[in-house]
């Protein structure tokens, strides 16, 4: 799995503003969107180009544009709605699939709730997108229900990853692209990463 920790200091900084224990919801909610539209732009630099023809100002000339494939933005209900407005400030025209999984506090393991996938996602790249990465449990569902639909060019994005969910998803999906803002230390005894940002569907959606 080709891992991309992104280390550009807008990210760094952003990203570093996230983890302040007194962030508010407001601030967390921006900062969330802000990393998630660089991740975006980091994560689209392979996407392939080709040159067509075109009327200019004045006469004929060549432009390169994105070839072909088309978008998916795939946010994992609920904390993945913070991230989904970033990728779309870039690539405003992509459809939306949500799909719906929350984490159960006491197994950790991933309970899906909801589904709803574009209609031709084969023919779309997918960018899944959640701001944690803990056990990998909620990702691994996630790319396992993508593929079961028949999607087949997946790259993942998330504010941040636990070294221990970066292995779960390199084993059962090798061929993934991840970006990240930052690889963390480690999964303390509940699952929550450290040093982390805390629970990040409570903070973007004022709960708790
Ligand atoms: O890697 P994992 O161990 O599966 O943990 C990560 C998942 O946990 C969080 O969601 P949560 O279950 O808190 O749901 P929420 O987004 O509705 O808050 C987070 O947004 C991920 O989806
Ligand atoms: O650290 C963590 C782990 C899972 N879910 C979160 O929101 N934060
Ligand atoms: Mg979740």
């Amino acid at each position: 799995m080709k891992v991309t920790e992104v280390k550009h200091p807008l990210i760094q900084h952003k990203l570093g503003l996230m983890r302040a224990a007194d962030v508010s919801t407001k601030r967390f909610r921006e900062l969330a969107k802000e990393v998630a539209a660089l991740l975006t732009y980091e994560a689209t630099s392979g996407f392939e180009m080709e040159t067509v023809e075109i009327d200019g100002w004045n006469g004929p000339i060549s432009i390169n544009q994105i070839k072909g494939k088309k978008v998916t933005v795939v946010p994992i209900l609920r904390a993945g709605l913070g991230m989904m407005d970033g990728v779309l400030e870039h690539i405003p025209a992509a459809k939306v699939s949500v799909v719906g999984i929350y984490r159960d506090e006491e197994t950790l393991e991933p309970v899906p709730y909801f589904e709803k996938l574009v209609s031709n996602i084969e023919e779309r790249i997918a960018l899944v997108v959640d701001p944690m990465l803990a056990t990998g449990g909620s990702m691994n569902a996630t790319l396992d229900l993508l593929k079961k639909r028949g999607c087949k060019q997946i790259k993942v994005l998330v504010l941040v990853a636990a070294p221990e969910g970066l292995k779960a998803v390199e084993e059962a999906h090798p061929e993934i692209e991840l970006y990240t803002a930052s690889v963390d230390d480690c999964l303390n005894e509940k699952g929550y990463i450290l040093p982390g940002l805390g629970d990040a569907g409570d903070k973007i959606f004022g709960t708790k």
